[in-house]
């Protein structure tokens, strides 16, 4: 599977995201899109009018990870507002296999997310479904946090299980503490996508940072 870097725009300039999406056109494989509700996390961050105004100014694939009780009130909304993948905190709602089949049906790819403490178990009836397995290498809520090398035995798990699902080929992805110090281990465990925020956008040259990422992956 090729390895993709997904910035993420909690850490951009929520003033100029339209100048610091542009700074990572062509460069970033896909853009991650945080969206909290300060319920599920406690901060507040985009929802689908940020993912509509974005989807017009640039051609990268837009990725919304929901941080949000009730995901599946929310789905319709960010597949109008041009989202391709969909990630679902397993945690967050009682009905995780409904809500990838929502997703699934309205033509997006969907994931599921994984907190820290909570275990694979939590999502082995849907792997076989699923587009995408996201595992949080923090707790969930900000951005700038100190990585978990421990969520490293999930991302092990998941990749050596792969060819026990019907699908077989979900993406497996880390969010959370990803930067040039850590993203090495993330490959080694066998995660195909590395979601960087502050490493990408607290830098003066956010284009260089996911070079440089892509670099010590590649
Ligand atoms: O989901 C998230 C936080 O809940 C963000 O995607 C993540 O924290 C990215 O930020 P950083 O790379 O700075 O850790
Ligand atoms: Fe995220």
């Amino acid at each position: 599977m090729a390895l993709k870097i997904a910035p993420s725009i909690l850490s951009a300039d929520f003033a100029n995201l339209a100048t610091d999406v542009a700074k990572i056109e062509g460069v970033g494989d896909l853009i991650h899109v945080d969206v909290m509700d300060g319920h599920f996390v406690p901060n507040l961050a985009f929802g689908p009018q940020v993912v509509a105004a974005l989807r017009p100014l640039t051609k990268l694939p837009l990725e919304v990870h929901l941080m949000v009780e009730n995901p599946e009130s929310f789905i319709p909304s960010f597949v109008q507002a041009g989202a391709d993948t969909i990630l679902v905190h397993a945690e967050s709602t009682h009905h995780i296999y409904r809500v990838v089949q929502m997703i699934q049906e309205a033509g997006v790819k969907a994931g599921v997310v994984l907190n820290p403490g909570t275990p694979i178990e939590m999502v082995r009836s849907v792997l076989h479904i699923v587009d995408e397995v996201l595992i949080m290498t923090v707790n969930p809520g900000f951005g700038g946090q100190k990585f978990l090398p421990d969520m490293l035995s999930k991302v092990n798990h998941l990749a050596q299980n792969r060819d026990t699902t019907a699908n077989g080929d979900y993406a497996i992805e880390v969010d959370g503490g990803v930067n040039a110090d850590t993203i090495g281990q993330c490959a080694d465990a066998g995660a195909d996508i590395f979601v960087a925020g502050s490493f990408v956008f607290d830098s003066a040259d956010p284009a260089a940072q996911i070079q440089r990422l892509r670099g010590l992956v590649e």
